[in-house]
């Protein structure tokens, strides 16, 4: 029987649907719930990753590090995983998060960027860690070029890059050929993750796809709690590839318990493929925007989903959440100053 190890993202993924604000209390039931259930990885970390708590980014309730302490003091056999991005976090943060107990290191470039998360798989590997990469916004190289950009990341010691579907833009197709692009490139030298949304509604399915692909890491979270229209929920991940003969490891009852019982009553608002998610899923816009792009349409009365529209037209990438005010500002003053309907 083949397998893929679940990683859930929860808590970190769906900490931008509750803007960042999860408790050390939260974080411990969501982790003991999943620790239980079997997942062998756990997320933790502000929804951009390590040191993520900013004027820009939005600022954390609680300190990152607490949040994995706690999530490592409560879990008896997964591994806490931290992401960060480079340049938003160090390798000083990669250093404290392992210190507090983390076991794995995911680094997170752009597609076409991979060469700048060198230094912190190199980092990472020297302080012990497992290290994943991860190439967003994946759908907007080529399978021969994201391939190219997996084996700078395996090269400078990422054991698991990812295909990371972060506008839920994929169809399942182009999964296919991704994840079959990286794992010929990358062979025995390192395995081949995908992390999907929910857009398009095809999470789950493309999460098949990438399986079937060869991709041996696959991302949840429950309740699809994510940015965006959400991830891939991590309580229908497992029973469908339980139906698909595929073994994770985590047992069924308790990922539906921990998903209906534990998750669901902590979240005010679940994700939704409302207009806004789904014109980001079909322009390809990087989930992250959706909070920022919304804040912008209530101060400038532009309504979102035109501004995602526009930011995916432009094709801006993560790190350019400041040029949706331009955007917002712009439709607004192309409408005439008054409010758009
Ligand atoms: C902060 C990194 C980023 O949001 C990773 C991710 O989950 C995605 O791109 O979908
Ligand atoms: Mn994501």
């Amino acid at each position: 029987m083949t397998g893929v190890r679940i990683t859930d993202t929860t808590l970190r993924d769906g900490s931008h649907a509750v803007r960042h604000q999860f408790t050390v209390e939260q974080v411990r039931a969501v982790s003991g719930a999943l620790d239980r259930a079997g997942v062998e990885v756990i997320e933790v970390t502000h929804g951009d990753g390590l040191a993520g708590s900013t004027f820009n980014y939005g600022f954390s309730k609680v300190r990152d590090i607490e949040l994995v302490a706690a999530a490592v003091d409560e879990v008896r056999q997964a591994k806490i995983a931290v992401l960060m991005l480079p340049g938003l976090g160090t390798v000083a943060d990669l250093r404290e998060a392992a210190a507090a107990g983390a076991r794995v290191a995911r680094i997170a470039t752009h597609c076409t960027e991979a060469d700048v998360s060198a230094q912190h798989f190199g980092a990472a590997r020297e302080l012990g860690l497992e290290t994943v990469g991860f190439l967003m916004l994946s759908h907007m190289n080529s399978p021969e070029g994201l391939a190219k950009q997996a084996r700078i990341m395996a090269d400078a010691g990422c054991q698991c890059v990812y295909v990371v579907d972060s506008a839920g833009a994929l169809l399942p197709d182009g999964v296919t050929e991704r994840v079959g692009a990286l794992v010929a490139e990358l062979g025995s030298d390192a395995q081949v993750g995908f992390h999907g949304h929910q857009n398009l509604s095809l999470g789950v399915a493309n999460s098949i796809a990438a399986q079937q692909a060869g991709a041996r890491q696959i991302d949840g979270t429950l309740r699809a709690l994510g940015a965006g229209a959400g991830n891939s929920p991590t309580e229908i991940l497992v029973p469908a590839f339980d139906a698909l003969g595929v073994r994770t490891g985590v047992d069924i009852e308790l990922i539906l318990a921990a998903a209906e019982e534990v998750l669901a009553p902590i979240v005010p608002r679940l994700p939704v493929a409302d207009r806004a998610a789904i014109v980001q899923g079909r322009y390809g816009v990087y989930n992250s925007f959706l909070l920022h792009a919304e804040t912008a349409a209530e101060r400038y009365g532009v309504p979102a989903y035109r501004i995602l529209k526009r930011v995916g037209e432009l094709r801006y990438v993560g790190g350019q959440e400041d040029m949706i005010i331009d955007v917002a500002i712009a439709l607004r003053d192309a409408a005439g100053k008054e409010p758009v309907a």
